[in-house]
């Protein structure tokens, strides 16, 4: 008998396949602290929540017969997912069943917000009659930006687009093709900032979405726009928003999450005359909730009863017969696919895994998925990628995946490569495990290069020309940034070279800007490798 734990509310319908599984006893208790959880943890196989329980360490520590943990929802920002790693405890989600709901909501959101309805609404129920103050707009001729072109953002640009509005979509995954499919015109986040009369975002909440549109965007943006965020708290920079909404430059905005949640009271979205909140209700219908109870549920059960499952989002169990040849190889693939898709620019459309020297002997799919792990992961948030859903991702997005062998490997016992293919150009980079100095990055596009795949890098394309080190140097010293290592490859004398230096700490962007600016430099990119 497996017994399972339910800690959030959720639909009674949605789990009644384990209600009724003669294997499965089920317990509710909602509303617990961690201690609580803590206390209770240690008799339970399963823990099925939604977004209120925090799942941490301490919990997982304490669960000691824990094999599954299931969220009924997309985002598992609630869940500490290195540590379940860390123990072998599978993290599965239920990413399909609420996209139609939040679409709606976003929706609900946009209209709400062009029609002032919840400011109208107060006003009437409060006895006053004013059909003065609430003159709202047409959405009909507008141009919506979308950013974050996935399940929820392509459903909320065929709504739009119903509506007569034009949309411009920006994803790191859309390519012409796909975005001439869905009807829209692809862009970048600047068109979107340019041209766009309401933008909404649908992208998970990572370092590089972190404040996507913040004070900078907001000094460019088009006078008059209404913002949406029904994704991630964070997506969009709150403090630079109210700026910009009382400068007159935002006309409002409708937000559904919040940087912290629950906000404080003292939060300046809960006061502002212009700003329309709810309190995270995106994916609260019936129907949705149903839908990913039932998800999880089935895989829940499969897990427990050693069936195959799929929504895996941490680490899969590899098998023992590969697992010694290739597991010292997937920390470097994950660094490799990441490193690729830093520095390639446009949406991927292929992925190229090299697998040369001895490993073109061995079935090599399990290293493949954690490359294609590390190129995803930075566009999708390492919460949702992981080794077991990567080529599921991959397939969904439209990114072919090429596998080549070959027992050449310039001299190294193994070399692992990954090149990536996008709509503007290609970009390769190679690495191996060196005995005694462990994985090292050995090649990047034509330049052979050593450098150890780890921490904050800047890779610099440059001419070759004498002075060109010092006067890098020499800047990044000013702006108190240490240099820890220093690479450069070229391939002629004079002629165009790079150079990757390992810093000591993340480089602001305006001192990469700087940079750049340097005579002879062509290019200069911060990459991040942890
Ligand atoms: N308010 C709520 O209750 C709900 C919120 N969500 C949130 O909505 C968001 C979207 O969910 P889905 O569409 O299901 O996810 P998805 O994974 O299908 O789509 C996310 C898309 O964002 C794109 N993306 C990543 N980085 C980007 C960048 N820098 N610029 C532009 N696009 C970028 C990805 O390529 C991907 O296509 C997630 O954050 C999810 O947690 C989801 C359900 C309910
Ligand atoms: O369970 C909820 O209501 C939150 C849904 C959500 O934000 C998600 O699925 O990412």
């Amino acid at each position: 008998m497996f017994k399972v734990l339910v800690s959030d509310p959720i639909s009674d319908l949605g789990i009644s396949l384990l209600v009724e599984a003669s294997d499965i006893s089920i317990d509710k208790k909602t509303g617990l602290s961690e201690d609580e959880l803590v206390q209770i943890i240690g008799e339970y196989d399963a823990l099925l929540v939604r977004s209120q329980t925090r799942v941490t360490e301490r919990i997982m520590t304490a669960g000691k017969q824990l094999k599954v943990i299931g969220r009924a929802g997309v985002g598992v920002d609630n869940i500490d997912l290195e540590a379940a790693t860390k123990r072998g405890i599978v993290v599965i989600n239920a990413p399909d069943g609420n996209t139609i709901t939040t679409c709606e909501h976003t929706f609900a959101m946009m209209m709400a917000l062009a029609r002032h309805i919840p400011q109208a609404y107060l006003k009437t129920v409060g006895g006053e009659w004013d059909r003065k103050s609430f003159v709202g707009v047409e959405l009909r001729n507008k141009v919506l930006g979308v950013l974050g072109m996935g399940r929820i953002g392509s459903e909320v640009a065929a709504r739009a687009k119903a509506f007569g509005m034009t949309v411009l979509g920006y994803d790191p995954f859309l390519t012409e093709e796909r975005a001439e499919k869905l009807g829209v015109k692809l862009a970048s986040v600047e068109d979107v900032v340019r041209e766009a009369d309401f933008i909404t975002v649908h992208t998970p909440l990572t370092p590089e979405t972190r404040h996507m549109i913040g004070k900078e965007q907001f000094s460019r943006i088009k006078k008059g726009v209404r913002i949406i965020n029904c994704a991630r708290g964070g997506i969009i920079d709150e403090l630079a928003l109210v700026e910009a909404i009382d400068a007159g430059i935002v006309a409002g905005a409708a937000f559904d999450v919040f940087e912290e949640e629950p906000p404080t009271k003292e939060h300046p979205f809960l006061s502002h005359p212009k700003i329309i909140v709810t309190p995270h209700l995106g994916a609260s219908t019936v129907e949705a909730q149903e839908n990913v109870a039932i998800d999880v549920s089935e895989q829940l059960l499969h897990i427990l009863r050693g069936e195959p499952y799929k929504n895996a989002v941490n680490m899969p169990p590899v098998p023992a017969d590969v697992l010694s040849k290739l597991e010292p190889y997937f920390p470097l693939g994950v660094k490799l696919g990441s490193f690729a898709a830093q520095i390639a620019s446009g949406p991927v459309k292929e992925i190229v895994v090299g697998c040369s020297g001895e490993l073109a002997d061995v079935d090599t799919q399990p290293l493949t998925r954690y490359i294609v792990q590390g190129v995803l992961a930075h566009h999708l948030g390492s919460d949702q990628v992981n080794a077991v859903n990567s080529m599921h991702l991959a397939k969904t997005r439209g990114v072919n995946i090429v596998v080549n062998k070959s027992h050449a490997s310039k001299g190294f016992t193994n070399l692992v490569s990954v090149t990536l293919r996008t709509d503007k150009e290609e970009r390769t980079v190679a690495g191996a495990l060196l005995n005694g100095f462990g994985a090292r990055i050995t090649q990047i596009d034509q330049y052979p290069v050593d450098v150890a795949p780890e921490g904050n890098l800047l890779l610099i394309s440059h001419n070759d020309k004498p002075g060109i080190i010092g006067r890098v140097g020499t800047l990044l010293g000013s702006n108190d940034v240490n240099i820890a290592t220093m690479q450069v490859g070229r391939k002629l004398v004079g002629g165009a070279a790079i150079m990757v230096l390992g810093v000591d700490k993340a480089v602001p962007k305006d001192v990469i800007a700087q940079v750049a600016d340097l005579t002879d430099l062509v290019t200069a990119k911060e990459i991040q490798l942890y």
